[in-house]
């Protein structure tokens, strides 16, 4: 199949790579000249994955319109607060091309203001006469183990009916295995939602806070997660799986991860802004905490540990004042909330 990727940073350039072991003819387009030469003549790309190989049959653009010109399959992956203006892009030259394809992003995050899904973004910005469907891929699957071919599992889901089937034939090999699931709205909650965890417990860890601690957010958090998620629409069982659970696990436990290491300079005394411009890569639970404390404020649904951390992250309350508000909390039962979430999904 012929396939174009957008987007030549870390998880863009470990999935290309996978798409070429499955034998697809694979174009990835990348706006940043020095990176699309670098892929071409080097094979490597540095600036996203250390001291990766990549196959010669992975072919770097620099034009969008290029990338797309003979592709059946679309994968963005770019960050959320990107992903409107490339999608608009795509949408116009798909439209003068007269082309219709399949769109899968791999993005995990909500928009800012909107609140918006990425498939939301993706469907506002696109209509049926160039997108056949618009599927997820997620899960737990860092780029730089993709990218080493170390056992991985995700799940597809598609706004139609048929697209989560068609990429998980596209994507899965013996090394990446991937699910259909058809909870496109608990997919993405659960892969944007899990990046405020996983900053919340690289603060912890940066604080010395003990694994105690980090069990405790890492299950609190999911309830929340699974609370707001359900309220929006979602399936609360999508929740304990790999959307779910296996993206908290891996993003909140790695050094791979952003988010953590975003959380552990926060701790160190970095502000959000040189944390995230350090990293060089994107910290997609910056944006994501301020979307779902706002969503929690809009539905209606408590979500402490969000609401210590944005208080943290944009009200710059004190490690104290975090630490007093979610242990000094009233007094709940563990299960009563996820009950109710439960009886309302099951009535
Ligand atoms: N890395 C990972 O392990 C995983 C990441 N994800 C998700 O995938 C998404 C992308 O992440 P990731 O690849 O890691 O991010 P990176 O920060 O590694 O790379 C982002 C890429 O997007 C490009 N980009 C940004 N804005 C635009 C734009 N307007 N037009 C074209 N290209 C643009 C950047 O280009 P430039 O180099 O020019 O800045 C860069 O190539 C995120 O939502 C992330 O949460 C999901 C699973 C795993
Ligand atoms: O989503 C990821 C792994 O599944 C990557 O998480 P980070 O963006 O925190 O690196």
């Amino acid at each position: 199949m012929k396939i174009s990727v957008i987007g030549t940073g870390s998880f863009g350039t470990s999935l290309a790579m996978v798409l070429v072991d499955n034998g697809h003819d694979v174009h990835i387009y990348g706006r940043n000249k020095a990176v699309v030469d670098e892929i071409n003549t080097q094979h490597t790309n540095n600036s996203y994955l250390k001291d990766v190989f990549i196959p010669e049959s992975v072919k770097a653009v620099s034009s969008m319109e290029d990338s797309i010109q003979h592709a059946e399959v679309v994968v963005l992956a770019v960050p959320v607060k990107a992903m409107r203006k490339v999608t608009q892009e795509l949408h116009q030259h798909l439209k003068v091309m007269g082309k219709k394809v399949l769109l899968v992003h791999v993005a995990k995050g909500l928009e800012l203001d909107s609140h918006l899904r990425v498939s939301e973004i993706i469907s506002e910005e696109t209509n049926e006469e160039t997108v056949k469907d618009i599927c997820v891929l997620s899960g737990p699957s860092h780029a730089e183990e993709v990218a080493r071919k170390a056992p991985t599992t995700v799940s597809a889901a598609s706004v139609g009916p048929d697209g989560a089937k068609i990429i998980q034939d596209v994507f899965m090999n013996q090394y990446f295995r991937v699910y259909h699931n058809d909870d496109m709205t608990g997919v993405e909650i659960g892969g944007a939602l899990k990046n405020i965890i996983a900053l919340a417990i690289g603060v912890l860890h940066g604080l010395n806070f003990g694994d105690n601690a980090k069990a405790a957010i890492i299950t609190r958090g999911l309830q929340e997660i699974a609370r707001l998620g359900t309220r929006m629409g979602a399936d609360p069982l999508t929740f304990l799986g790999l959307t779910g659970m296996g993206d908290l696990i891996v993003t909140a436990t790695s050094m791979h991860s952003r988010n953590y290491r975003c959380g552990i300079m926060l701790a160190e005394g970095r502000s959000v802004e040189e944390a995230q411009k350090e990293m060089g890569m994107v910290v997609e639970g910056v944006n994501t905490t301020r979307a779902a404390y706002e969503l929690a404020t809009q539905y209606k649904v408590e979500m402490p540990i969000t609401e210590v951390l944005y208080k943290y992250l944009f009200e710059d309350i004190s490690q104290e004042e975090a630490f007093y508000a979610l242990m000094m909390r009233e007094k709940t039962g563990e299960t009563d909330d996820l009950k109710e979430v439960l009886q309302q999904q099951y009535k």
